[in-house]
């Protein structure tokens, strides 16, 4: 783990939201996406001074108080840490960053409510997020030291627990005001010091013979005397400065009492937040900086139940995903989700070529570009005057509108003309569609899906994609090989969490359980070994089976693959084919998977820029398990046996 992939594949990047703006735009902002807490905390504080900055203010003045001579001096004298007491009460001064009932849950929202009912609203509360950091932009233009001055004004108010952070236009008024105020505060309080230290020395040395000026002895006696008191100011700056920069002289109090009821923890989400981005910078270097009364796991959890209070996930599934990352990435994998996916669509290449299609589209104003090297056929829509759903060119069948991580598993499927291939869980059909076009309507697609419902919309893109070489049918995949078998390659696009498309999906956050994932991984594992028994290791061309999931957990990816290895050594792993991805886990939480789980492939929103997702890739090189753990060795394939309550074109659905 660990290991960032770099980008030069030219996988999804965010969009330029300067030059392009419309309907269809996917921009990325820092606090942009679904309307969770984080987003709610975004839209109602947006006229207030953001938390981070809260939190720099805090630091900016510690080495205000560590420059002032007074203040350093004082803090060394008495040896007193300075205690921030992050997520009090008192440390919320006022703000009106949204509160939650403690004991209340919070409101949940499904994927529908979501787009339906906030897309309008979605664009709205960009554009004041956007002019909320342009805002912010324009404070951080106006110049450091105003801006220093402002923040250390502020911090000190939080820091000596003020009462009150004023409000934005207060802010800025002070922010002037203070900007010239605090130089000449300065000014006048280094004038104090120099005249309580000229007392000082002349009642030392007499104010006569200074006064006079005449004794010359007197007056290099105050120089040097004057030098000494600089230096030794400076020597208690830089050894003051020195221990506020080390945060473990701080007792950051930011993890509640031991046995403090959870009732009692601040419920203010910006306090939240602060205590987030806290615990993340004890985390990277917690030697330093931690509480010694409190372990790493105490840091952890609090962190846990801060992001999953935040982001609005159950505590269950924050710790799920939460658990597959590193802190610092956790955080980016959680933001992530927060933002829309790029628009992508994928140029049916039965009806048309990606440069022809690019320019129709583009002569209706949509604003496009290639996806990126890695495919020949995708296009990122960045913005339409149309709704892309309904152009003449879709309307026709040219294009479909299809998520970037969702040409992976066919890619590497790699099919070939005149194969057999089955789709397993096929429907709506974006994947069939796609293996259909690369199989160049020859040989037999059979498309199969256990939901009939949903395979209407697959039998739909059919008709419109213009495929021909496709039959339909609604088994249960777990009936493969006995519905037929002998396949040269399968795709198993399995039914999942869907972890890796939480931007889309929302309610995965809060909706699935234990329960649920112990379900849905049995089926897993079922759908898997069915797969495999239905290829046909003699195929010529073939042979092939890929796994995939748009989960990006190792329970529904690496657990199934590594249990489909033992349960069926007559297949192995291979290179997926896909140029970029992170490598799958070998072992995870104490589990040791087989070693060429490596070549499996994880993909993931904040660092590819798609949905989270999972490939892998098999080759099976005999018809015959020879050391099932279960059992004798027997064939597992029916050689290729007639198609059994399918028909032969993709009009309709079939059982
Ligand atoms: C991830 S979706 C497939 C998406 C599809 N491959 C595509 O690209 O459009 C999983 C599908 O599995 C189907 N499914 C669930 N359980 C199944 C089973 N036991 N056998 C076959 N299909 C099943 C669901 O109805 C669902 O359509």
């Amino acid at each position: 783990m660990g290991r960032r992939q770099n980008n030069k594949q030219g996988v999804p990047q965010d969009v330029d939201v300067e030059k392009r703006t419309g309907k269809t735009v996917t921009k990325r902002t820092k606090f942009g996406g679904n309307r969770t807490n984080r987003r709610r905390l975004q839209e109602e504080s947006k006229n207030e001074i953001p938390t981070t900055r809260a939190l720099s203010n805090i630091e900016l003045t510690r080495k205000r108080q560590a420059n002032d001579p007074l203040r350093a001096n004082g803090a060394k004298a008495n040896g007193n840490a300075k205690k921030v007491k992050v997520g009090s009460s008192a440390t919320t001064n006022g703000r009106t960053a949204p509160k939650k009932d403690a004991k209340g849950p919070l409101p949940k929202r499904g994927r529908n409510a979501d787009i339906d009912e906030e897309g309008e609203e979605e664009l709205d509360s960009e554009a004041e997020i956007s002019m909320a950091e342009d805002e912010q932009d324009s404070d951080a233009d106006s110049g450091e030291e105003a801006d220093a001055a402002l923040l250390a004004s502020d911090a000190s108010d939080m820091v000596s627990d003020t009462e009150d952070i004023p409000q934005p236009a207060e802010k800025r008024m002070l922010w002037d005001d203070e900007g010239s105020d605090a130089s000449a505060s300065d000014d006048h309080d280094d004038a104090l010091l120099d005249d309580e230290f000229d007392e000082a020395l002349d009642s030392d040395l007499g104010s006569d013979d200074f006064d006079s000026g005449s004794d010359f002895e007197a007056k290099s006696r105050r120089t040097v005397l004057r030098q000494q008191r600089d230096e030794a100011m400076a020597q208690a700056e830089l050894e003051d400065a020195q221990l506020q920069t080390n945060i473990a002289g701080d007792t950051l109090d930011i993890l509640p009492d031991d046995d403090a009821d959870e009732e009692d923890q601040p419920t203010d989400l910006a306090m939240v937040q602060m205590r987030i981005q806290e615990i993340t910078r004890v985390l990277s270097n917690f030697k330093e900086m931690r509480d010694p009364s409190r372990s790493r796991a105490d840091y952890v959890t609090r962190l846990q139940k801060d992001l999953a209070l935040y982001y609005d996930y159950s505590e269950f599934m924050m710790q799920k995903l939460y658990d597959l990352f590193t802190v610092a990435e956790a955080l980016e994998f959680f933001e992530a989700n927060e933002v829309p996916r790029p628009v992508i669509i994928r140029t049916n290449t039965l009806k048309s070529r990606r440069r022809d299609l690019a320019q129709a589209l583009i002569n209706r104003g949509v604003n496009l570009d290639p996806v990126g090297k890695w495919s020949k056929v995708g296009l990122q829509v960045f913005e339409s005057p149309v709704p892309i759903g309904a152009t003449p060119e879709y309307l026709a069948g040219q294009y479909m509108i299809q998520a970037a991580s969702s040409f992976l598993p066919v890619m590497s499927l790699a099919p070939k003309e005149n194969e057999r291939i089955l789709d397993m869980c096929a429907a709506p059909g974006g994947k069939t569609t796609y293996i259909a076009a690369l199989m160049k309507n020859t040989g037999l697609l059979v498309a199969n899906d256990a939901n009939r419902d949903r395979e209407k919309a697959l039998v739909a893109n059919l008709h419109r994609m213009g495929v021909k070489n496709t039959i339909v049918c609604n088994h249960d995949g777990r009936a493969f090989p006995k519905v037929m078998g002998g396949f040269d390659r399968i795709l198993l696009d399995a039914p999942c969490s869907g972890t890796g498309v939480i931007s889309k999906d929302p309610s995965v956050k809060m909706s699935k359980t234990s329960e649920d994932f112990r379900v849905l991984t049995h089926l897993q594992k079922e759908l898997i070994l069915a797969g495999i028994d239905s290829i046909d290791a003699n195929s010529k061309t073939g042979g092939y089976f890929v796994y995939s999931t748009c989960s990006i957990t190792v329970d529904e990816n690496e657990d199934v693959v590594n249990y489909a290895l033992q349960k069926r050594p007559n297949v192995k792993l291979i290179d997926t084919g896909i140029s970029f991805g992170r490598e799958g886990f070998t072992s995870y939480q104490g589990k040791h998977f087989h070693p060429s789980l490596k070549s499996t492939r994880r993909f993931y929103p904040h660092t590819h820029n798609m949905d989270g997702f999972y490939v892998a890739k098999f080759k099976k090189f005999s018809n015959t398990v020879t050391s099932d753990s279960k059992g004798p060795a027997k064939s597992q394939i029916k050689s290729k046996p007639k198609p059994k309550a399918v028909k032969a074109t993709a009009a309709a659905s079939t059982d």
